[in-house]
């Protein structure tokens, strides 16, 4: 599906991803992880540059219209499939068929509000789940995700990740969640200082050896993703303990 190979990337004179080479098949689910920094957006953000009309896209910063309701932010996904006139027209008067589309995806999604809600009311998870609605709805063979699930509690991220990975034939995501990573993905890449340091099936990997892989990649730094309360160190507990 796509090959890069001796990938160097940037911005203005920074070099951000250096001498990247890694291939994709379709039907693969892979999760991209790495500290903060390390260059994953930068590396996603290419991938839907080389695949942008068969990729759907979600984006850390989203891009939903505050001013619209979470039923045009969604049927948004879907404007390149009318012609102007149409969307316009349904812009200002929703279509029966368009409208019953969006609201199965919002109870697929969860978001348990009419689809005439504003944007702009809506709590940081329903926005994330706006955006994957969005994304869902242009129904394109690959979606890419760029931290999607951040915002939502463990067990709901784990049903949108199921989602997500349901309806598309090839997924592939940046996560900061190793477990979600283990979870629910068959291929883990592991992006350090802009190199690829790991690419391997998740079923050879566990969690111990992912925390190893954050460690090294940043060893000043504590990420408390993928841990388990019980077992965060005691000075990233926040119980005074
Ligand atoms: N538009 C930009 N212009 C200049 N530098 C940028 C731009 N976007 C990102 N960078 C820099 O590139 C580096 C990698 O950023 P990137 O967003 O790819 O990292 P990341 O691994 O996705 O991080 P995070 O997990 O925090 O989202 C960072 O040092 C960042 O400051």
């Amino acid at each position: 599906m796509l090959q890069l190979q001796h990938l160097t990337l940037g911005y203005a004179d920074r070099e951000i991803i250096h001498d990247l080479s890694v291939s994709f098949k379709a039907g693969e689910k892979v999760a991209i992880l790495g500290v903060s920094g390390a260059g994953k957006s930068t590396l996603l953000n290419h991938i839907h540059g080389q695949l942008a009309s068969v990729s759907a896209l979600c984006a850390q910063s989203q891009g939903l219209v505050e001013s619209l309701s979470l039923y045009h932010n969604i049927y948004m996904g879907a404007l390149a499939r009318h012609n102007a006139l149409y969307n316009i027209a349904n812009l200002i008067t929703p279509f029966t068929s368009r409208l019953a589309e969006v609201s199965a995806l919002c109870d697929a999604l969860e978001l348990d509000m009419p689809p005439s809600q504003l944007v702009s009311r809506l709590s940081g998870g329903q926005r994330q789940r706006v955006a994957i609605g969005r994304a869902l709805y242009q129904q394109k063979p690959l979606f890419l995700g760029d931290e999607p699930v951040s915002a939502l509690d463990p067990a709901m991220a784990d049903r949108v990740l199921e989602l997500i990975i349901a309806r598309h034939e090839t997924v592939i995501m940046v996560l900061h969640n190793r477990a979600q990573a283990l979870a629910h993905f068959d291929r883990i890449l592991g992006i350090a200082d802009g190199r690829l340091t790991l690419d391997s099936p998740a079923n050879k990997l566990s969690l111990a050896e992912l925390d190893e892989f954050y460690a090294q990649a940043s060893p000043d730094q504590v990420d408390v993703s993928g841990y388990v309360a019980g077992d965060l160190p005691s000075n990233v507990r926040g119980d005074g303990a």
